[in-house]
Parts: structure tokens; C-alpha cells; sequence
């Protein structure tokens, strides 16, 4: 019986071994009286050599396969310093799955082809890579919120009220009344702290936003933390410890894919240890104007300023401390200066900015009611919110994490959209 293997397991140490291959044609010539495949599979890539010499029905099969032709191959493997990895299989059988005679993914797509047919690109190496680290960073997520006590819950997503402003909810009709994709999950995760005191969720969050940025989809992967008891510091704490953990495993786990795309650039990624930096806003603010940002105090920091900002950093950090009007409407005041709130963000560097957006919540009933009166809504939308702060209301905080913007960073990706599987924004929504 001959061993299936994967193309990454083939190593010259099996010279002579016999191999059983399955996967895809990836790249192919003839050189002579002989046909160089470089089979892929999900592990990686090994080159097979078709000899005219050794079997000449074999080579005339090898010679018909296209480019993402299926196949399945049997041979021997043979050590050879010139294989893409310094071994290579001897080819003695070649059975197509299916020939493909034309693949439509050319060297110079366009990248708006490239989205276009993502069904056909994901198959990509480079693509694939992307797939693995979004899937180390969140199984580095899940080993350290089970060993630091967090239970995982499983929110709705078709909801009846706003989180982030309702300019950016999408409106579905639900029976004889309306209902809207969840921009975030915290406000049930804020009921369900009352049982567990902490919990994570990761879950699809949705925003309609019209804005065409490098790092706004309007479906995104948002895992998002909340527990009682804990303040601000507290919840910047456990965002520094987890972010840190998910990149230093990431970086154990999948160092070739991020140097697929980063080479021995990870310097940033190796800084990302706790404490990161902590400034105010008020110092930010400061910052940027010494930088010769037209910014005033009061005003929001977008994707440019932030860009700015993160110039002056090596690390992810955190700016704390923003003013109350430009934040949501369920931040907690901050009891020193009632202009500000209890939240913070965490920046990227690299030009990077926000991945993380959190708070303290307000959990004193009056002033939330005081504070959705402000912002324009009506208490009745969110009354079962607000029994939370009628029923043995608790001092706690929590954060979304936006899965994407994480993955751009790690990987230098100049647009979020290459980081999901089928990226949805304003103008792309198939396939
Ligand atoms: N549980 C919480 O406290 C989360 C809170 N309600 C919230 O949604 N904050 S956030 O709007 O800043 O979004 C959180 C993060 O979610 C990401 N995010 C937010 N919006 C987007 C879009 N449109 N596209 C991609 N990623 C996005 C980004 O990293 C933000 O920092
Ligand atoms: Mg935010």
C-alpha cells in the first residue's frame, strides 16, 4: 500500500521512498524529453518529473494536463537541490481527475478580476496563507480565553436596535415588522456577564458604511470580549495580553506564510508584548498637531490621522481617554473630566490604526437613559438594556476586535478585503 502524502511531507531524507500525491497542477514545462509538474495541495508544493525515457505513455498523459487540472500522481522520490524543495517525485503514474485546458487567473490580473472570480483565486498559495493566519490568530484567541476563564456565547444577529449609530445599520424586513443586522454583539454580551461575568463571542458584524477606506467591509469577523467588574485599565489590560498571545503564536505557528508576505519584516509583530504604550487623547491630539495635522481638540481621528499617529510607534498602542460627543452613546462618563469617556482604542503601527474599539460602560440608569435622550434615541428601543442597570447593576467593560484589521496588519495587506474569504463592501457583494 502506498502512502498518501502531502506535497509539504516530501523531503530529499525519502530518496527512493514511493509517494502517492493528490492535488493540483500548478505550474508545468517541458524541458527535452521531459515534463516538470509542480503539484499543490493545501501543505505547500513539490515538483514531479515526467520522463519520456522511464514511461512514455505516462509522459504523454503528463504532457495533455492543464494548468489547476486535478490529478493524482504515484512515483518515487528522488533528492534534487534544483527542486523548488530540494526533492522532487519521479513520476510513474498520472491519473486526471479532471484536465482543465484553460484557467482564467492570468500572472497580470487586475485585482478588481481577482475579486471577481475570489471563488477561483482562493486556491492561490499566497491567498491560502492569508486563510491560515486569520485561522492561527483566532485558535491563538480560543487557547487563551479558555485558559483565562472566558466563556464563549453565541449573540443574535438579527437585532432591534443600533450599537455604533444607526447611519450604518442595514434594515431588513422580519414577518410584519423590521429588523437590522447586528453592528456588534456587546449589548448582549453585557446581559450575559449577570451569569458568566466573562464572555467572548466572535461573530459577523455588519455596518452600511458608505465610506470606501482600505479597512472598512461592510460584513466583518468581530470578536468581541466583555466581563464584570472590570474598569478600563482592567479590559486594556486583558486586550493587550490576548492580542499579544495571538501574534506571538501566530508567529510560531505560521512564520512562513508571514514571511510570504512580511520576509524578515517582523519586528513590529516581535514588539508586541505587553505593556504597549498607553497616550491620551488629549496627547494625541498634541501629537499630530506637532505633526502638522490640521486636527483640533473635540474632533474624531480618522483613518489618516491615525495613520500619522502611528508613525510614532513600534508596537500596537492605546489612545484613551476621547472626548464624550464624538463616542457612543453607552461609554461610561469619565468621572474627572465630563467631557471625556472611559474608552480606548488600540492602534496598530505601520499605518495600521484602530483593530480595536472598547470601554467601560455607563452602568448607572439615569445617566444611560440621560446619555440615549442625548444622542437623539428613544429609551423604549432599549429597555430590556437598560433593566441591566435596574437589576443588581455591575461596574464592567469590554471590546470588538476587528478580525480583518488584525490580519492586514500581521500581514502588511494594503486593504482588508484580502483578508476574508469573500469580502463584502459598498460596490462588491458576489460572489
Ligand atoms: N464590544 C465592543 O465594545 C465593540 C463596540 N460595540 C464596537 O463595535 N466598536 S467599533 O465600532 O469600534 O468596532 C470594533 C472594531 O471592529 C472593527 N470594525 C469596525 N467597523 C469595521 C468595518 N466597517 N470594517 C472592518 N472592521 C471594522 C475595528 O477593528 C473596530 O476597532
Ligand atoms: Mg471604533
Amino acid at each position: 500500500m502506498i502512502d498518501k502524502v502531502y506535497c509539504a511531507d516530501v523531503t530529499p531524507e525519502m530518496e527512493g521512498k514511493k509517494v502517492k500525491l493528490a492535488g493540483w497542477v500548478y505550474r508545468k514545462r517541458e524541458v527535452g524529453k521531459k515534463v516538470f509538474i509542480v503539484l499543490r495541495d493545501s501543505s505547500g508544493i513539490v515538483q514531479v518529473v515526467f520522463s519520456k525515457d522511464l514511461n512514455e505513455e505516462v509522459y504523454r498523459e503528463a504532457k495533455k494536463v492543464g494548468i489547476e487540472s486535478s490529478v493524482i500522481i504515484e512515483g518515487t522520490v528522488k533528492a534534487d537541490p534544483r527542486a523548488p524543495t530540494a526533492a522532487e517525485v519521479q513520476g510513474e503514474k498520472l491519473q486526471i481527475i479532471q484536465n482543465v485546458d484553460f484557467f482564467p487567473i492570468t500572472k497580470d490580473a487586475s485585482d478588481e478580476f481577482l475579486l471577481d472570480v475570489r471563488h477561483l483565486h482562493l486556491r492561490s498559495p499566497k491567498v491560502a496563507a492569508i486563510m491560515k493566519v486569520k485561522g492561527t490568530l483566532m485558535q491563538a484567541a480560543r487557547e487563551w480565553l479558555l485558559q483565562d476563564g472566558w466563556y464563549e456565547v453565541f449573540p443574535p444577529i438579527l437585532v432591534t436596535g443600533a450599537v455604533e449609530g444607526g447611519a450604518t445599520l442595514f434594515k431588513l424586513k422580519y414577518f410584519d415588522r423590521y429588523a437590522y443586522l447586528s453592528q456588534s454583539a456587546q449589548l448582549y454580551l453585557e446581559a450575559a456577564i449577570f451569569g458568566l461575568e466573562k464572555v467572548w463571542s466572535l461573530t459577523p458584524s455588519f455596518r452600511a458604511e458608505k465610506s470606501r477606506t482600505r479597512r472598512h467591509l461592510t460584513e466583518f469577523w468581530h470578536l468581541e470580549l466583555e466581563a464584570a467588574w472590570m474598569d478600563l485599565w482592567d479590559i486594556m489590560k486583558v486586550e493587550e495580553e490576548l492580542v499579544s498571545y495571538m501574534v506571538q503564536r501566530t508567529l510560531e505557528l505560521r512564520k512562513k506564510e508571514i514571511e510570504l508576505y512580511r520576509k524578515d519584516d517582523i519586528k513590529t509583530l516581535k514588539n508586541a508584548v505587553p505593556p504597549f504604550p498607553r497616550i491620551s487623547y488629549d496627547e494625541a491630539i498634541d501629537i499630530l498637531q506637532s505633526k502638522g495635522v490640521n486636527i483640533e481638540w473635540g474632533e474624531d481621528m480618522g483613518a489618516d490621522e491615525e495613520r500619522v499617529l502611528t508613525e510614532e510607534f513600534e508596537s500596537p498602542f492605546f489612545v484613551y481617554g476621547y472626548p464624550k460627543h464624538i463616542k457612543a452613546f453607552y461609554m461610561k462618563e469619565d468621572p474627572e473630566d465630563p467631557r471625556k469617556v472611559l474608552a480606548a482604542d488600540m492602534l496598530a503601527p505601520e499605518g495600521y490604526g484602530e483593530i480595536i474599539g472598547g470601554s467601560q460602560r455607563e452602568d448607572n440608569y439615569d445617566k444611560l437613559v440621560q446619555r440615549i435622550l442625548e444622542e437623539g434615541m428613544d429609551p423604549k428601543d432599549y429597555e430590556w438594556y437598560l433593566d441591566l442597570r435596574k437589576y443588581g447593576s455591575v461596574p464592567h467593560s469590554g471590546f470588538g476586535l476587528g478580525l480583518e484589521r488584525l490580519v492586514a496588519w500581521v500581514l502588511k495587506l494594503d486593504h482588508v478585503r484580502w483578508a476574508t474569504l469573500f469580502p463584502r463592501t459598498p460596490s462588491r457583494l458576489y460572489p
